[in-house]
């Protein structure tokens, strides 16, 4: 019998340690017979990708910024994310449109009624229910003081247009995730991140567990080396 697909989507500033732990949770995962499609925002198909080394790099402005991340995520909707929900795979995805409300809008500052409207037209019409706007079913959320996030990011690569941000632009997007968590508390999982690697793990692995979705043996096995 198909079990049905799963969409988790890990969110939180530049640095916060997301991508830490995906992998990990995407081997628990397989560990116990799911299939695991990973995948990243903006990104996750060839268009969407160009689109994304735009967007990290190219100087434009925060309408333009927007409407690229909409159109790689529709993209990426249709070609990835869809289809593998259809399958019955778990989705884990870095990144989705809790990023754009919280960089885009509360970041840059960018009208949040427009992204809202972006939001519908991007995530709509493209499930098995067309009037469905495709949203996570659940969102974990690594919350890290930005001080912290960029100790951390701190000579560890070349800085992309976010990342290049003053600290007082990532403490306005720490507040769109709070924000954003305190709207859907049901679907967002917070996160302390400022916690070791595997203490992190634990807390990301325990929400899985509560949820039912994997087993309290596979949880334990894992996470970061
Ligand atoms: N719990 C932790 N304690 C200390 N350092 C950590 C922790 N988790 C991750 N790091 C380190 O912090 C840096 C950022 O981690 P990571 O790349 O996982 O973050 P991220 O949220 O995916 O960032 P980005 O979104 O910018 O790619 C890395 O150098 C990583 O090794
Ligand atoms: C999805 C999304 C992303 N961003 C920003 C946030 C990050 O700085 C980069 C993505 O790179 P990373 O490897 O995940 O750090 O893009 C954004 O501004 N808006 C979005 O919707």
């Amino acid at each position: 019998m198909l079990r049905p697909g799963l969409f988790i989507t890990f969110e939180g500033i530049d640095g916060a340690g997301k991508s830490s732990h995906i992998e990990g949770l995407a081997a628990a995962f397989r560990a116990q017979g799911r299939a695991v499609t990973v995948s990243r925002e903006p990104g996750g198909t060839p268009l969407a990708e160009k689109l994304r080394e735009m967007v990290l790099n190219d100087p434009m402005d925060a309408l333009t910024e927007s409407l690229l991340i909409f159109a790689a995520r529709r993209d990426h909707l249709r070609n990835v994310i869809e289809p593998a929900l259809a399958r019955g795979d778990v989705v884990l995805c870095d990144r989705f449109t809790d990023a754009t409300f919280a960089y885009q809008g509360a970041g840059r500052g960018f009208d949040l009624d427009v992204l809202s409207t972006l939001e519908r037209l991007a995530q709509t019409g493209l499930a098995p229910d067309a009037d469905l706007m495709r949203e996570p079913d659940l969102t974990v959320w690594f919350d890290l003081a930005p001080e912290v996030a960029a100790e951390r990011l701190a000579g560890a690569r070349v800085p992309d247009r976010f990342e290049a941000q003053p600290v007082e632009f990532f403490r306005r997007v720490a507040q769109g995730y709070a924000d954003r968590a305190a709207a859907a508390p049901q679907r967002f999982a917070r996160l302390d991140a400022a916690q070791d690697r595997h203490r992190v793990w634990q807390q990301l692995t325990s929400v899985f567990v509560r949820k039912g979705w994997l087993a309290i043996m596979v949880a334990s096995q894992g996470g970061p080396q």
